[in-house]
């Protein structure tokens, strides 16, 4: 997927459905050692829902029990038996929620169950019946190839084991322990997790295999494998649109694959030391994981604290509970008596869970592309339209202007029209740009004219000014008063300024031919738009496959855009150009204003210069 720097608008999806948890039980086969044991099956499945649990002590004095029902009836959404297979189990709890992922929502399956009831065998399962994991992301890279034709998908994964409260990459263990990060949104991320990009289901087995080498696995004394940690599976799958649009929408889904580690008495268990040790921390994690389903399930008006933060476990799992994730709990029990009270435990654990409720949504991001960015958007658009033609004449289809005379002459006309309206555009953005520097030299020319006629006040000013001292001069002479002719100014300047006037003339004829070019122009532009779409319309119905329609569509597109381009980018340079001339308007203005100042200063000097004379001549005359 090409890496989409830009800027973009992300908008939240404010779409949200309500989605009740899901609950499956599981119910394994009983195993040789549980026979060994004399043990005896008290779980049976009544019907594809229902489950009944019997006490297996039959003790008349244990008054307690006694007076209690010896059968328990439990009802989840789904119920299997030890006969259910695994595509059983699949199909039932996680083959619905692989489009949701693909179209960006958020899913969670999760395993759950005493030690030894059968979690890592409904998840990874053998080589010769696997699990959920190798069903669902097969199915999953199957919807997206369905659909690549349409979107640009991009997958990636992450696995992880959680074990005695850390977390470890397994696909890179030697990185060490990771920490879970919230990020501003609230959104829970491991730094420094590997993620893998894959493009087919076969990496990713084998990724996931390499991962499961590398998990922490004991046999205990209630399996022989027993895992130990909390495995989590992540997929995200990111997607857009195959076609670029100025518009776009990016979808992300992002699916958590997890089997637990189980629950366990250390008596059943017969663990000690380290085993131990193990064993509590994955009973607090599950304890906390059961606190927050409690508290979930409770909470009528959604008020209620969930105290995530009491195992990375549930940290983990925010979103998977209570939050924004289609979840779904598969439960696992054996049907031996021997595990009646894990059994017992396990289904209210589930029972529980069924009233928990998510709130769903799409994960959506609205992105705006940038300017600069159209030319990749029409390139990859080119690109496209390349391909659907070159897939027409595999499939030895017509394309849409071969696809019969009637239509091959409305393409070309269609065709033909694109091409007008790029050179009309083109022609009104000439003209846009000769008008603004029309404009700006008016400007100027006014500019001009001004100065011209403040350096002709001036000049009057000054030769007043001398004349009035050389008839001060000869009036302190002769004692009379005479009459001093104030000189017009030279006519050297005057013909400098009429031209300046000539040329005003001139560039505003010159401004109104352009806006009558500009509005004919324009006109013109209307109407081979107009033409365009009528064709547009009429050009579908002699189009017969899927890939000729999404041609013709692909190309309006493209014409769109690169009209749409060429306005923007001569818009842009006609604001560069404006800005440039504004600029040196604005020095000119600033010279001008201290041109301004400078005279002020010195019609001061004049007129201080006068007044010292005036008083000398009171002063000569009262003596
Ligand atoms: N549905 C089933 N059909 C056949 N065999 C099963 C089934 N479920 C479990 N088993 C077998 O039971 C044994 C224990 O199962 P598994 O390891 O999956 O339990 P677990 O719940 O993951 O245990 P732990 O929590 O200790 O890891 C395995 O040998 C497994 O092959």
């Amino acid at each position: 997927m090409r890496d989409v720097s830009r800027s973009q608008s992300v908008k939240e999806n404010v779409d949200t459905k309500e989605h009740q948890l899901t609950v499956a039980l599981r119910v394994r086969p009983i195993n040789e050692a549980e026979l060994a044991d004399e043990a005896k099956i008290i779980v049976h499945r009544i019907d594809q829902k229902m489950v009944v649990l019997m006490d297996p002590v039959n003790d008349p004095n244990n008054i307690l029990r006694a007076n209690r029902s010896r059968e328990k009836m439990y009802m989840f959404d789904v119920a299997f038996d030890s006969k259910a297979t695994q595509e059983d189990v699949y199909i039932s709890t996680t083959k619905e929620l692989i489009d949701g992922v693909i179209a960006g929502y958020n899913a969670t399956v999760f395993a759950y169950g005493a030690t030894g009831a059968g979690k890592t065998y409904t998840m990874l399962g053998t080589d010769s019946d696997p699990g959920i994991y190798v069903r669902t992301l097969n199915d999953l890279f199957k919807g997206i190839e369905a659909s690549s034709d349409r979107k640009i998908y991009q997958v990636s994964m992450s696995y992880l084991e959680i074990y005695n409260e850390m977390i470890r990459d397994l696909l890179n263990p030697t990185i060490g322990f990771l920490d879970l990060r919230e990020d501003a949104k609230g959104g829970i991320q491991i730094a420094g997790i590997t993620e893998f990009s894959t493009s087919n289901a076969d990496e990713i087995m084998l990724l996931l295999l390499k991962g499961n080498r590398e998990r922490t696995q004991e046999p205990t004394g209630a399996n022989s494998a027993s895992s130990r940690s909390h495995a989590v599976l992540q997929v995200t799958v990111r997607q857009r649109s195959r076609v670029h649009a100025i518009h776009d929408e990016l979808h992300f889904g992002r699916l958590f694959l997890i089997d637990l580690a189980g629950s366990e008495r250390a008596a059943q268990t017969q663990n000690r030391g380290k085993r131990m040790m193990e064993g509590a921390h994955i009973n607090r994690s599950l304890l906390a994981l059961g606190n927050c389903i409690n508290a979930l399930s409770d909470r009528g008006g959604r008020a209620n604290y969930i105290n995530y933060r009491d195992s990375k476990l549930t940290r983990l799992l925010k979103d998977s509970l209570g939050g924004n994730s289609r979840t779904v709990m598969i439960a696992h029990i054996s049907p031996a008596s021997t595990s009646f009270e894990e059994s017992r435990n396990t289904l209210t654990y589930a029972d529980r869970a069924k009233h928990v409720k998510n709130r769903v949504k799409k994960n959506q991001m609205n992105v705006t592309y940038h300017i600069t960015q159209y030319t990749d958007i029409i390139a990859d658009l080119r690109r496209e339209i390349h391909r659907l033609r070159a897939r027409l004449q595999e499939q030895n289809m017509v394309e849409p202007h071969q696809a019969g005379i009637q239509s091959k002459s409305l393409y070309g006309k269609l065709m033909h029209s694109f091409h007008e309206q790029m050179q009309l555009q083109k022609h009104v953005m000439e003209l846009n740009s000769a008008s603004l520097a029309a404009h700006l030299n008016i400007s100027q020319q006014h500019l001009a004219i001004s100065n011209f006629e403040q350096e002709d006040l001036d000049k009057m000013a000054k030769r007043h000014a001398e004349q009035m001292k050389e008839g001060n001069a000869a009036t302190d002479g002769s004692g009379q008063d005479s009459d001093i002719p104030i000189e017009e100014p030279s006519s050297p300047e005057l013909s400098d300024l009429a031209m300046a006037r000539e040329e005003l003339t001139a560039l505003s004829v010159e401004q109104n031919k352009l806006a009558t070019l500009k509005m004919e122009l324009e006109q013109k532009l209307t109407d081979a738009k107009s033409r365009a779409s009528q064709l547009k319309e009429s050009l579908p119905l002699q189009l017969h496959s899927v890939d000729q329609h999404q041609i013709l569509s692909l190309l309006c597109k493209v014409h769109e855009l690169e009209m749409e381009n060429m306005t923007l980018q001569s818009r842009t340079s006609l604001r560069d150009g404006l800005f440039h001339q504004h600029h040196q308007v604005l020095r000119r203005c600033q010279k001008h204003c201290a041109l301004c100042c400078q005279l002020i200063n010195s019609q001061r000097k004049v007129i201080l210069g006068m007044w010292h004379y005036a008083k000398y001549i009171s002063v000569v005359l009262y003596v």
